[in-house]
């Protein structure tokens, strides 16, 4: 008889308030931007929950609508725990999760992966597991996309600019999992929609840009 192994990852989704949030997304306009930044994290927090292997999910934001919303869903809202420095938040973040599941190894993901599929989030999870510290690139090949540690002393993320090179230079394992790359296709530009759209995005997004025909 099979049985479900049990989830082993925690997952911190931050994301920055949409009032200021994807600045260059600023060329669709400034009420689709706002609409986009919401659909994008709605859309990667749903693919997360769908995770077996993922065992709490908590967003990291300062913005009380959105954090409404995603509740919601299901997942915990947190604060953002240090002014301005993202991988303050998320190291703060992970204590807090440590402290409600200490069975659980955290990641980092980002909140604009709206093409985000399950099944490449649990393989790129699996390999991560195999590693103390682990990170997937961004579809440039230049950023990160997540970020996971197998303790929480070892859960230092380094997301900015040159993130990839960031985490190397740390010694984080980078993870391929063979292909995800709906795992690497963060949304900055307009360039980055019409990629995601084209793996295919997930509903919130997927109905707004029908309706917006973009
Ligand atoms: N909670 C929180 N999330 C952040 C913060 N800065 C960035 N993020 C999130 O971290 C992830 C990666 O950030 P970026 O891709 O640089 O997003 P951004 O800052 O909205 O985009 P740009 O304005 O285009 O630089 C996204 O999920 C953001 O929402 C922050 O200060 N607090
Ligand atoms: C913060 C990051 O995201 P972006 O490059 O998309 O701004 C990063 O890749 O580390």
């Amino acid at each position: 008889m099979s049985s479900t192994p049990p989830p082993r990852f925690g997952v911190i989704v931050p994301v920055k308030p949409p009032a200021v949030a994807k600045s260059r997304l600023a060329p669709l306009g400034d009420a689709v931007r706002r609409d986009l930044v919401v659909a994008f994290a709605v859309d990667t927090v749903t693919a997360v929950l769908e995770a077996p292997v993922v065992g709490e999910v908590l967003v990291v934001t300062d913005d009380h609508l959105l954090a409404r919303g995603l509740a919601d869903l299901g997942v915990r809202v947190l604060p953002d725990g240090a002014t301005d420095d993202l991988n303050g938040s998320l190291v703060q973040a992970a204590a807090e999760l440590h402290r409600r599941r200490p069975d659980l190894s955290p990641v980092a993901l980002c909140a604009d992966l709206p093409a985000l599929r399950t099944e490449e989030l649990t393989r790129a999870l699996a390999e991560a597991g195999r590693h103390d510290v682990a990170f997937v690139a961004d579809a440039q090949g230049v950023g990160t996309t997540l970020v996971t540690a197998r303790h929480l002393d070892g859960f230092a993320p380094r997301f900015g600019a040159g993130s990839r090179a960031a985490h190397l230079d740390a010694g984080a394992h980078e993870v391929t999992a063979g292909d995800v790359p709906s795992l690497r296709r963060d949304v900055d530009t307009p360039a980055d929609l019409d990629a995601a759209i084209a793996l295919g995005v997930g509903s919130r997004t997927g109905i707004l840009t029908t309706a917006l025909r973009l």
